[in-house]
């Protein structure tokens, strides 16, 4: 996550750049490989259908058996060799993100009023019929992405829920994952991941009924399988490899900068961290930092990796600079260690979570412990998007009607722009209501 010589323009303070990544790659999920592989596996499947699916979840994933829906009820005996303090961890995140979600919801009103004399005009909040949930679990088994899409799903009031996971675990789903599936309420679970388990939620292959959205996060794989999937189903957002960014002032710490820059950073290798600050003396810390704290951690491969390539450092004349710098980079988590909290709350308008002060932080939403999504837009989405929530999962539907005495008062204007239009079927279906309501007066 960094700026780009085009973005410079847009912004109007001055700032110095700290640590840019050295080369200029695309974001994972837009490069050209990844898109023609997407391509003809999604081909390949339409065509060959379970064939293809199956022959996929082996030779990538390992998949040992001849059935990909998993049997919950078998593996329940699987579940007790959880430790009982995960099993509650889950519940409790599950029950949180429900929680909020079903505020939410709350908070969505249908309603219908006359917006014109004789003309009533409404919306209603329905749900999605048929939802696909993808649980990613290839790095990393991401136990909570469950509450956020399948609990969500159920939350928002979706009738029809399958998820799928990938057979991470010798060829077998990951039972802590599919605890997480089961404690936010998911019925059908399928063990197949990444391109393969997208393409046969959208073509109805596991259980006949064509998912109309998928949704759920994963890698560059899984966020291109969606984008090249959009159109034929809806999905919620392009939520590719996770990054997060930082805007400190002199109050923070350098300890706790990069330790939540790391945190996001041992996603994956093109993870991207970044750092915006108004301290020079943060900005110099943070680099000596982030090295000393990656060469204690486990990850320190993958992450320091994600650091070196694809992290950033910008120091920023005033804090209005560095939210400038901020809007472009519009980061999927934004991290906010400032005096003044309320000010950055009002300000900063470009991101998929905000994190306000020290005692919040991503770790805490990423494991569903403060109960909002962490199915978020990277790669500059949160210009334009949210990620996900109840409201994704709800198709806000619009309806009207109108009395004969309003007739007039559409019917007269809708043939004067019908007519400028040379549109005669539409100027017609107004031009017989007026004649209906003249004849009889
Ligand atoms: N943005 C968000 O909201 C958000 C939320 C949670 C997780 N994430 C991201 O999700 C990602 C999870 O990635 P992951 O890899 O651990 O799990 P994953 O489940 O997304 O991907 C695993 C699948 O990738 C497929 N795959 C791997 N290599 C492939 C190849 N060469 N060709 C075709 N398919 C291939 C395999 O089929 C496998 O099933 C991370 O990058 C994480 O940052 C993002
Ligand atoms: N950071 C990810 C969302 O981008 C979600 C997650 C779950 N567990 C760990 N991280
Ligand atoms: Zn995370």
């Amino acid at each position: 996550m960094h700026l780009n010589p085009e973005d410079h323009r847009l912004i109007s303070g001055s700032f110095t750049v700290i640590k840019e990544p050295p080369g200029r790659d695309a974001p994972a999920q837009q490069d050209p490989k990844v898109v023609e592989t997407v391509t003809g596996m999604l081909r390949d499947i339409e065509q060959n259908g379970m064939d293809a699916v199956l022959r996929y979840a082996r030779d990538l994933d390992g998949f040992t058996g001849d059935d990909l829906e998993i049997d919950l009820a078998k593996a329940e005996a699987d579940f007790a060799e959880l430790p009982e303090s995960l099993r509650q961890a889950l519940d409790t995140g599950a029950e949180r993100t429900r929680i909020f979600a079903e505020m939410q919801r709350k908070h969505l009103v249908d309603f219908s009023a006359e917006v014109i004399p004789g003309v009533e005009c409404g919306q209603k909040y329905v749900p999605v019929g048929n939802v696909g949930c993808y649980l990613p679990a290839g790095r990393f088994p991401l136990l909570a992405s469950a509450f956020m899409t399948v609990g969500v799903a159920r939350a928002a009031g979706v009738p029809n829920i399958v998820s799928c996971t990938p057979p991470s675990r010798g060829g077998q789903a990951h039972p802590a994952v599919l605890y997480a599936a089961k404690a936010s309420g998911a019925e059908r679970m399928y063990a197949v991941g990444g391109v393969q388990a997208l393409a046969a939620m959208a073509f109805g292959l596991l259980d006949g009924v064509p998912s109309d959205m998928i949704v759920g996060a994963g890698n560059a794989y899984v966020a291109e399988a969606k984008r090249q999937l959009y159109g034929k189903v809806g999905i919620d957002v392009l939520a590719g490899p996770s990054e997060v960014a930082v805007l400190a002032d002199e109050t923070a710490t350098a300890q706790m900068v990069a330790a939540d820059l790391l945190g996001q950073a041992e996603h994956g290798p093109s993870s991207p961290a970044s750092l915006v600050t108004t301290s020079e003396r943060l900005a110099k810390e943070t680099l000596d930092e982030m090295d000393r704290q990656l060469e204690g951690l486990a990850t320190r491969d993958i992450a320091g990796n994600a650091w070196r390539e694809y992290g950033s450092i910008y120091l920023a004349e005033d804090r209005e600079t560095a939210c400038q710098i901020m809007d472009i980079l519009a980061p999927e988590h934004l991290e906010v260690l400032a005096d003044d909290l309320d000010w950055w709350l009002g300000r900063l308008t470009n991101y998929g979570s905000l994190f306000l002060g020290e005692w919040s932080t991503v770790a805490y939403a990423d494991k569903g412990m403060s109960g909002t999504n962490h199915v978020l837009p990277t790669a500059r989405g949160a210009r334009y998007t949210a990620g996900l929530s109840v409201l994704g999962f709800l198709k806000q539907l619009t309806f009207q009607r109108a009395t004969r005495e309003a007739t007039r008062s559409q019917a007269d204007p809708v043939v004067t722009i019908s007519d400028f239009e040379q549109m005669p079927g539409h100027r017609d279906s107004a031009q017989l209501r007026l004649d209906l309501i003249e004849r009889d007066n």
